[in-house]
């Protein structure tokens, strides 16, 4: 699916009266079957751009256009085609608790079905094969019958990967989903995650902390802060200036916080003091 946005402006109803725009005057053109790594310190926009990008978020100005239509001035009804031709994977995907993990990657195929079938995959799951092919990608397929409730959040992360796998979308919106894993499994996810984009030419944007797993298996980069495009350059063009000049007074982000489920550090050991 190709991209487009002119002068695009993007703000949270919920901001305080005063507070800058989280996404200003964003210009961009994204290719069918490119796939992009967005990068930047908290706060950068980075969530914003996805959810404007899903059609979720109106902007407040500019122009944004998915395959040359403009979603927002599309009816109802064919707004709704064009979201089901792209999957947006939160950060943290809303798993019904108790549901099969079968079901929740399977899920991924709702936009393509009918009201019955989907009532019918509920009970019976009625791809089975494909929901294993998604997980094994994900190192994920001895889940493939528990329950979401029991997973833990990277294992969580990695079945909304495998959602988008089984789905008809053409364009892969994911937010930070290796914020869950130690760091081998979140190359591994994220190579998967690129591959399989590509072989099946679809546009991928994700949105990444680490920037060096973005570095090594994205081609192109867009750095934001603060709302705006700091840059958009080939990954091997990303120098460590571009770098400490996107992090400045972030620098602790740069190098990298630890996963969330990674086990704390072990406490220091208790030195009695005796006199
Ligand atoms: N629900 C909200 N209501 C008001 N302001 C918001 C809301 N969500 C985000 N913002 C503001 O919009 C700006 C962009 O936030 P966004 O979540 O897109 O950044 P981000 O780069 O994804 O950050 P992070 O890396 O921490 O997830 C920030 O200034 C943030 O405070």
């Amino acid at each position: 699916m190709k991209i487009s946005l002119a002068d695009l402006t993007a703000r949270h109803p919920t901001a305080r009266r005063g507070a800058p725009d989280a996404l200003r005057r964003l210009t961009l053109a994204i290719d069918s079957g490119e796939q992009l790594a967005v990068i930047g310190p908290s706060g950068a926009g980075k969530t914003t751009l996805l959810e404007v990008l899903a059609c979720a978020r109106p902007p407040a100005a500019g122009e944004f256009k998915l395959n040359d239509q403009a979603p927002w001035r599309l009816a109802r009804r064919a707004l709704q085609r064009l979201r089901g031709q792209l999957i947006l994977v939160p950060q943290v995907p809303p798993l019904p608790p108790r549901q099969r993990v079968v079901t929740a990657v399977l899920a991924g195929r709702l936009p393509q079905w009918s009201l019955w079938r989907a009532l019918r995959s509920l009970a019976y799951p009625v791809d089975i094969p494909a929901a294993d092919e998604a997980l094994e990608a994900f190192e994920l397929s001895d889940k493939l019958f528990e329950r979401v409730d029991r997973l833990s959040g990277g294992e969580r992360q990695r079945v909304g990967l495998a959602r988008a796998l089984v789905s008809p979308a053409q364009l892969w919106l994911v937010d930070e989903p290796l914020s869950a894993l130690d760091p081998a499994r979140a190359q591994r996810a994220v190579s998967a995650l690129v591959q399989q984009a590509r072989a099946r030419g679809v546009t991928l944007v994700a949105t990444l902390h680490q920037v060096d797993v973005a570095l090594a298996h994205f081609p192109r980069i867009l750095g934001l802060r603060d709302g705006q495009l700091m840059f958009d350059l080939p990954a091997s063009e990303v120098t460590p200036d571009k770098l400490a000049q996107l992090y400045a007074a972030h620098e602790h982000e740069l190098r990298g916080a630890p996963p969330a489920d990674e086990p704390p550090a072990p406490a220091p050991p208790v030195v009695m003091q005796c006199r």
